[in-house]
C-alpha cells in the first residue's frame, strides 16, 4: 500500500486544488457525522430518564430536546452527503484520468520515430493503461479519489477511540481499534495478493481478448466463416477462458478466504473482551450515556473492519494504468535516446536548408537491425537513387523494402553507414523540412474517418484550412482517377469516410487506395520533391494497374520517385530499376539492362510474365471486364 499511496499522492494534484479540497472536506464530514450521531443518541438516552421525571418544560426535558436534534442533524447531514462524496469523487477522477488520457496521447506522438510503437512490449503496456483508463473502473483517477474516500473511514474510527476511550477506558478503545485494523489488514493483504496473482495471467486474459475480438470483427468475420473456424474459435475461447479461471478460483480461496477468517477471528476475540468488559462495567454501576455510546461506539467500530466498496479495489488495482504508462514513457524515451535523431536536426553541411535531391539520394555501407530483432535487415548497403526519376526497388518478401522507406524517411536511423541528399548527411537537415519535401504511400496507409476532402487534405495540413483548398483537391483526387467517385457521393467531397457517421459511406479497397494516392499529390502539388510508394497498385484492378505509371508516375514530373512494387508491369516502366537481397543491393539497371544481364530480376521477370501469358490465353480479357 505504501508504494501505491505515495504514487497515488503524487498524482493529486493533477486533479486540481479545488476538487481535491471538495473531496477532503465531504470525507471528513462523512467521517465525523456518524460519530455525532452517536454522541448524540447516546446522550439523549442518559437523560430520558431524568427528563420523564422533571416533565415537559423542565431543563432535563429541553437537554433531551436539543441532543435529539443534535443527532437527527447529523444523520440528516450524512444522508444528504453520502452523495456528493461519490460525484465529488466521479469528478476528480475524471480530470485526473482526462491528464492521463493527455499524457498517452503525448507519449504515443512523442518523437519522430516509430521504434517505440513497434516494440511488443511498450505497446503491450500501452494497451493495457490505455484499457484501465477506458473503462474507467479502477483507473489511476479512481484510486486518487478512493484514497481520498478513506479519510472518511479513518475519520470515524478516530472518532469512535475518543469516544470509548473517554467513555470508558483507552485500553478499551485501543483494543478496538487494533481489532478493526487487523480485519482490514488480512482482508487487504488476500485482495493485494489475489491482484499480483490476477497480473500473473495477463497473457491467459489477453488470448481470451483476442478470441473475442476475432469473433466479432466483420474483417476476421469472413475468413472464421469460410475456412470454417467457428467451432475451433468457440472452443480455444473456452479453454483458454478456463485455463485463466480455474487458477483464479483456485487463488481466491486460497489468497482471500483462509487470511480473510484467521485475522478475522483474531479480531472478533479482541472484540468479545471489550464487549465483555463493558458489559461487566454496565452491571457495576456505570452511566447509561456512557454505556450507551461505548456500545454503539464498538459495534460501529467493528464495521469499519469490513471491505471498502469505493476505495479498496480502485486503490488496489487503480494505479496499474498508471504504472504501464509510466513504464512506456520511460521505455520509450530509452528508445528515442538512443536511436532517434534530434527532431530539429542540424545545419546542413552545403549550407544549403532545402534537401530537395537534385542530383541523387544515396545510401552508403548503411547497416540496419531492428531494436531488439535478430538478424541484420542491411548490411552495408550501397544504393544510389538518381534524383527526378523513377526508381523501382524489387526484391523477395522481407528483403528490407519497406524498411527502406522507413530509413530514408527517417523513422528509423541506419545503426551504421550514411544516407546523403546530394553528398550532404541527410541527418544533418532539419527533420522538418525534409518530411515536408517527401510524400508517402505507405503500404498499410490510413483511412481517416473523416470526409473524402480532409483525407486529401491531409497530405498538407500546413496548407491553412485543411479541406479549405478545394481546387487543389480536387485536382489531386482527379489525377488519382477518384474524383468521379468521390463527386457522386451523397455530400461529395465533405461525405464523411466511415459508414457508422451520419450520411457516411465506405469506400472499396482500391478506392482507398487512390485516395491515399491523392493525398500524396495533394502533398507533391505544394511541397513535395520526392515520392515514396509502396505497393501503390495491390489494390488498383487490371486496367487501372496498366495505366498507373503512366497516369500516376509520369505527372509526378521532376519528383525523384521511389516505388515499391511486387508488379513487374508496373515496375518494368521504372528510369532504373533495383533488386535487393540479403540486404544488399544485387542487381541495378533499367529493365532491358536487367533481363539482358539474366539475373535475379529476368528470372523473376519470366515467372510473371509467363503466368500472365498462361492466365490470360485460358480465359477471356479478364482485365477489361474488371475495368
Ligand atoms: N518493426 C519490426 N521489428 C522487427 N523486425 C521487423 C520489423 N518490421 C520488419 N521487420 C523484419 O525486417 C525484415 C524486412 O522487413 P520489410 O517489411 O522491410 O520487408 P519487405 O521487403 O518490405 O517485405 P514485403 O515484400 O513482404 O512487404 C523482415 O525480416 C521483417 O520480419
Amino acid at each position: 500500500m505504501g508504494a501505491e499511496l505515495r504514487q497515488i499522492a503524487g498524482l493529486l494534484p493533477q486533479g486540481g486544488p479545488g476538487p481535491v479540497l471538495a473531496v477532503i472536506v465531504c470525507n471528513v464530514l462523512l467521517g465525523a457525522l456518524p460519530v455525532l450521531f452517536v454522541v448524540g443518541t447516546s446522550v439523549m438516552l442518559g437523560l430520558i430518564p431524568a427528563a420523564a421525571e422533571a416533565g415537559t418544560g423542565s431543563a432535563q426535558w429541553s437537554a433531551v430536546v436539543f441532543a435529539f436534534v443534535l443527532a437527527s442533524v447529523a444523520f440528516t447531514a450524512h444522508q444528504a452527503l453520502a452523495p456528493a462524496q461519490r460525484t465529488l469523487g466521479d469528478h476528480l477522477a475524471r480530470r485526473i484520468d482526462g491528464r492521463l488520457f493527455d499524457r498517452i496521447i503525448t507519449a504515443s506522438l512523442r518523437g519522430s520515430g516509430l521504434a517505440a510503437l513497434e516494440n511488443q512490449h511498450l505497446i503491450e503496456r500501452l494497451g493495457e493503461a490505455k484499457q484501465d483508463l477506458e473503462l474507467g473502473m479502477d483507473s489511476p483517477g479512481r484510486a486518487c479519489a478512493g484514497a481520498l474516500h478513506l479519510i472518511s473511514r479513518g475519520v470515524q474510527l478516530l472518532g469512535y477511540l475518543l469516544v470509548i476511550g473517554i467513555g470508558f477506558s483507552w485500553t478499551a478503545g485501543v483494543g478496538v481499534v487494533a481489532a478493526v485494523l487487523m480485519f482490514r489488514y488480512g482482508l487487504r493483504s488476500g485482495l493485494r495478493k489475489y491482484s499480483e496473482s490476477w497480473e500473473r495471467l495477463t497473457k491467459e486474459r489477453r488470448e481470451a481478448r483476442y478470441l473475442r475480438q476475432l469473433a466479432m470483427g466483420a474483417a476476421a468475420g469472413k475468413e472464421i466463416r469460410t475456412f470454417g473456424l467457428v467451432e475451433w474459435l468457440r472452443d480455444r475461447h473456452r479453454a483458454v477462458y478456463l485455463r485463466w479461471l480455474a487458477p483464479t478460483w483456485a487463488e481466491r480461496r486460497r489468497l482471500l478466504l483462509w487470511p480473510y477468517l484467521r485475522y478475522t477471528a483474531l479480531g472478533l476475540g479482541i472484540t468479545m473482551g471489550v464487549l465483555v468488559a463493558v458489559a461487566s462495567a454496565g452491571a457495576g454501576g456505570a452511566s447509561l450515556t456512557s454505556l450507551a455510546l461505548v456500545t454503539q461506539a464498538v459495534l460501529n467500530c467493528l464495521r469499519l473492519g469490513e471491505f471498502y466498496p469505493e476505495s479498496d479495489m480502485q486503490t488496489l488495482h487503480g494505479m496499474r494504468a498508471y504504472r504501464a504508462l509510466t513504464e512506456f514513457e520511460q521505455g520509450a524515451e530509452a528508445l528515442r535516446r538512443a536511436r532517434e535523431p534530434v527532431a530539429a536536426g542540424g545545419t546542413a553541411g552545403s549550407g544549403a536548408a532545402d534537401p530537395t535531391p537534385r542530383q541523387e539520394i544515396r545510401f552508403s555501407h548503411v547497416s540496419f537491425r531492428y531494436p531488439g530483432g535478430k538478424h541484420q535487415v542491411f548490411d552495408e548497403l550501397d544504393l544510389s537513387i538518381p534524383a527526378g526519376m523513377c526508381t523501382a526497388i524489387v526484391g523477395s518478401n522481407g528483403a528490407g523494402k519497406t524498411t527502406l522507406i522507413k530509413l530514408l524517411t527517417r523513422l528509423y536511423e541506419p545503426d551504421e553507414g550514411t544516407i546523403t541528399i546530394d553528398g550532404v548527411d541527410l541527418a544533418s537537415f532539419p527533420l522538418d523540412a525534409w518530411r515536408s519535401r517527401t510524400a508517402v504511400v505507405f503500404q498499410d496507409f490510413n483511412r481517416y474517418e473523416t470526409s473524402a476532402a480532409d483525407n486529401i487534405g491531409f497530405g498538407d495540413v500546413r496548407h491553412g484550412d485543411v479541406a479549405g483548398d478545394r481546387d487543389e483537391i480536387r485536382g489531386a483526387a482527379k489525377d488519382a482517377g477518384i474524383l468521379d467517385t468521390i463527386e457522386v457521393l451523397p455530400d461529395g467531397l465533405d461525405t464523411p469516410l466511415a459508414k457508422h457517421m451520419a450520411r457516411g459511406v465506405d469506400l472499396s479497397g482500391g478506392q482507398w487506395q487512390r485516395l491515399a494516392l491523392a493525398r500524396a499529390l495533394f502533398r507533391l502539388r505544394h511541397n513535395g520533391g520526392v515520392l515514396v510508394l509502396d505497393e501503390p497498385t495491390a489494390s488498383l484492378d487490371a486496367r487501372a494497374e496498366a495505366r498507373f505509371f503512366e497516369e500516376f508516375v509520369r505527372p509526378a514530373n521532376g519528383a525523384t520517385t521511389l516505388l515499391i512494387s511486387h508488379r513487374f508491369s508496373t515496375v518494368r516502366h521504372a528510369d532504373h530499376i533495383v533488386v535487393l537481397s540479403d540486404g544488399r543491393v544485387t542487381e541495378a539497371g533499367s529493365h532491358d539492362e536487367l533481363v539482358r544481364a539474366d539475373g535475379k530480376y529476368a528470372r523473376m521477370f519470366r515467372l510473371q510474365a509467363a503466368r500472365f501469358t498462361t492466365a490470360t490465353s485460358s480465359s477471356t480479357d479478364e482485365s477489361e471486364g474488371h475495368g
